[in-house]
């Protein structure tokens, strides 16, 4: 048995930091949206062991340290299985990208084998031992409020949105960006940012934007460009280095992507859409 799936792509549509905890992670509030953008996962029980043979963008890691790997090795000891797996990963998406494509691929990995091999695990945990956003990915959720460390999830309901992605190529890595952040704020005003959204008018923090762009500076060009193609809200995603802005239909998402691939060549840039 064989299962194929997209691992999607997410967005943070506002993300405050509400203080850093004593195990070295930050309270978090934000919206987290699911995009139609992803990597390939392919998903097979096999002889016992965890196999994977990796496609698409390079990562630079050993097949052992993959997101992937590591998903199915933990489903497979806490159901006890004796049936190994085989896996292949088309990377699509730019990784430290702050998009969540390695959670996205860990998720994508738990729901294809609970799928293949259902069994008695705690999904949410083993989910929320690999990564904080994998327990979204997990769910496979369109939208959500996560709070805590990114693992409590309040579904939500949003207006569908077209957007555009530019990553101009530099990889930035989590625990790097939290370990910038110098000061906290309060929580999300999720009512008026749902609100902003549907009047295409929204307003969201990055809290964790400032000390990105100081740190790489390329991050306020994207910005700035993304700004210049006459996109909404744009904000950066998670820990960056992509950024974002809400383009008011699917043409006009094309378009400025268009514009913004041809002034910058180098970037990574795509038109996207919720769902
Ligand atoms: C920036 C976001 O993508 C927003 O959705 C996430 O908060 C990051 O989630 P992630 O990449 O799954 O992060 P993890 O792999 O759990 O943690 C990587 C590192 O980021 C920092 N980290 C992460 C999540 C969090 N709530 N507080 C943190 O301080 C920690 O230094 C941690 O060692
Ligand atoms: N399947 C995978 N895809 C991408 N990166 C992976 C994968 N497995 C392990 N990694 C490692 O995880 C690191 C973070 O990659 P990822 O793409 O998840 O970051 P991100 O987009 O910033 O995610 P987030 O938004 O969750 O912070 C990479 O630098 C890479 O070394």
């Amino acid at each position: 048995m064989t299962v194929q799936l997209t691992a999607h792509a997410k967005v943070n549509l506002g993300l405050s930091l509400l203080g850093r905890r004593g195990d070295g992670f930050h309270e978090i509030d934000t919206v987290m949206v699911r995009l139609d953008l992803g990597d390939q996962l392919t998903v097979a029980l096999g002889a016992p062991g965890v196999r994977l043979r990796v496609a698409g963008a390079e990562l630079g890691i050993p097949p052992e340290e993959n997101l992937v790997y590591r998903a199915a090795e933990a489903y497979l000891g806490a159901c006890s299985s004796a049936c190994g797996v085989d896996l292949t990963l088309v990377k699509h998406l730019p990784a430290a990208a702050g998009l969540g494509g390695g959670s996205s691929d860990a998720g994508a990995t738990l729901r294809a084998l609970a799928q293949l091999r259902p069994a008695a695990v705690d999904l949410a945990a083993l989910a929320a031992a690999l990564g904080s956003d994998v327990p979204f990915f997990a769910r496979d959720l369109p939208a959500a409020r996560a709070t805590g460390r990114g693992e409590v999830l309040t579904p939500l309901e949003l207006p569908p949105l077209h957007l555009v992605l530019a990553n101009p190529g530099v990889a930035v890595s989590a625990r790097d960006a939290y370990g910038y952040v110098a000061r906290y704020g309060g929580p999300l005003d999720v009512p008026a940012l749902v609100a902003g959204l549907a009047r295409y008018e929204p307003d969201y923090p990055n809290d964790l934007e400032p000390g990105v762009i100081a740190r790489v500076p390329v991050v306020g060009e994207v910005l700035a460009a993304l700004r210049g193609a006459g996109l909404r809200g744009v904000r950066m995603s998670g820990s960056g280095s992509t950024c974002f802005g809400l383009a008011t239909s699917a043409a006009a998402a094309a378009r400025a992507a268009a514009d913004l691939a041809r002034a910058h060549p180098a970037w990574w840039v795509r038109a996207a859409k919720t769902g």
